[in-house]
């Protein structure tokens, strides 16, 4: 079990979590069933990939956290429609990034919960058809789409996220099949962006697939640098590869001493200039947020921490995180919020790296301020304006809600038996791919 804590107190907000997770996945299964994403306010179903080229996104991220949370008949629900429905075999580009996060992920995560062999075959089926995207690609960095059926590639201009968010999902289908191509591809990928760090050890984010050289020089610990970094240090934690953790350590340290900025005594990650370090933007992203647990997940205990007290003035502040805030003026420059996970992500890893109950808490109110401005007639919208009162509302749920924040919830305050506490790991989208106690 847990860390242990006082877990009498948390379980009626766990029974709150499933409560609701279950309530919205009704709605889902009565309105949307097989569509990527419900429209929450009207009922309706929007795709997300492709128009016209539903791939059940939604439930697809959605299998490992009904699983564990315990309600089998929806997990064989989801099974048996991705069983007799779901087909890769479309003509049309798919986002290779997007695309292994929420489907190869999800569907390896499905495997993982369930050990039905039928889910690592749909995995396999989409990386094989995302590889060309890698193959094709004459410095290995991956073009940004591929069409699934026909395998052209297109669209070099890409970032650090998109050549370096795969070796976890493609290393444990390497692990679980015996084929090192996929490891490889995604290894070699994140080499090549590694390689070209400036004198300052430090990495702009966008970068052409085709010649392997810088498109800009701004460097960002968000968004599309976040997952980069983030993937260094999982595939050495996943797969103890001695060069991942070398590149994390390089990039980190130049990262904590370059960019970390403290003001009023409050630990922030401004944009910088790769090349001379000169700061360029006081603006965090809420995706920034997943950083704080980063650091406290790879040693850097008492900066992860900060962080997270830097983000949880932002939620005290404005209730739900804005998209950006300035954080010299503490004000919002971007007020929407896509159901954004991260400080709910971060929380979740800090409280599993130091058991400070102040994280269960930190999530609980991030989890109470969802529910008290997201949640629509048929599930939980997007925030178009979280400064507006109340808060105004997209008729859209973003696919990593099924995955994430609710999971974090669940697994923050439900001790659930199905999760290994000590040894576990969750993707940037938080599909479950080791951990699971069957
Ligand atoms: O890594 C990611 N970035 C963006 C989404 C959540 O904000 C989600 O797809 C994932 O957590
Ligand atoms: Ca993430």
């Amino acid at each position: 079990s847990g860390p242990v804590s006082a877990q009498g107190s948390w379980k009626p907000v766990a029974d709150t979590v499933r409560e609701e997770y279950l309530w919205a996945w009704r709605h889902y299964v009565d309105r949307a069933f097989g569509a990527d994403q419900i429209k929450p306010i009207s009922g309706g179903r929007e795709d997300f990939f492709a128009e016209g080229h539903s791939v059940g996104l939604s439930l697809v991220e959605a299998v490992d956290t009904l699983w564990l949370m315990e309600a089998d008949d929806e997990v064989a629900r989801a099974v048996r429609w991705i069983v007799d429905h779901l087909d890769f075999d479309i003509d049309a580009p798919f986002q290779v990034f997007e695309t292994n996060i929420r489907m190869v992920g999800g569907l390896a995560a499905a495997y993982h919960c369930t050990g039905d062999s039928r889910l690592l075959d749909r995995a396999e089926d989409i990386a094989d058809r995302l590889l060309p995207a890698f193959t094709q690609s004459p410095t290995g960095l991956p073009y940004r789409y591929v069409n699934l059926a026909t395998g052209q590639v297109s669209d070099p201009e890409t970032n650090i996220v998109e050549i370096g968010t795969y070796i976890a999902e493609f290393g444990v289908l390497s692990q679980w099949t015996g084929d090192s191509r996929y490891y490889d591809a995604a290894k070699r990928a994140m080499r090549v962006a590694y390689d070209n760090r400036t004198e300052l050890g430090l990495l702009p984010h966008d970068i052409n697939a085709e010649t392997g050289r810088w498109r800009n020089r701004e460097a960002t610990i968000g968004p599309p640098g976040d997952s980069y970094y983030e993937y260094l240090w999982d595939g050495y934690r996943l797969f103890g590869d001695p060069d991942l953790k070398h590149w994390y350590d390089t990039l980190t340290e130049a990262i904590l001493a370059r960019q970390a900025e403290r003001r009023d005594g409050h630990l922030w990650f401004p944009q910088i200039d790769a090349f001379t370090g000169e700061v360029l933007s006081r603006e965090q992203s809420v995706l920034a947020g997943f950083y704080a647990g980063l650091l406290a997940e790879s040693g850097h205990v008492d900066e992860g921490r900060a962080y997270h007290d830097s983000f949880s003035l932002v939620q005290d502040r404005f209730g739900v995180i804005p998209t950006f805030v300035d954080y010299a003026t503490m004000s919002a420059t971007r007020v929407d919020n896509a159901l954004r996970p991260e400080f709910a992500d971060s929380a979740l890893m800090l409280w599993l790296a130091t058991g400070d109950e102040v994280f269960r808490e930190r999530a609980r109110t991030h989890f109470e301020n969802m529910r008290a401005t997201s949640k629509a007639a048929f599930g939980f919208a997007s925030l178009s304006d979280v400064t507006a009162t109340p808060p105004s509302q997209e008729d859209t749920c973003p696919g990593y809600w099924w995955s994430e924040q609710m999971k974090y919830y669940w697994l923050l305050f439900s001790d659930t038996p199905r999760l290994d506490y000590r040894d576990n790991y969750l993707s940037t989208e938080a599909n479950l791919l080791r951990g699971a106690r069957r």
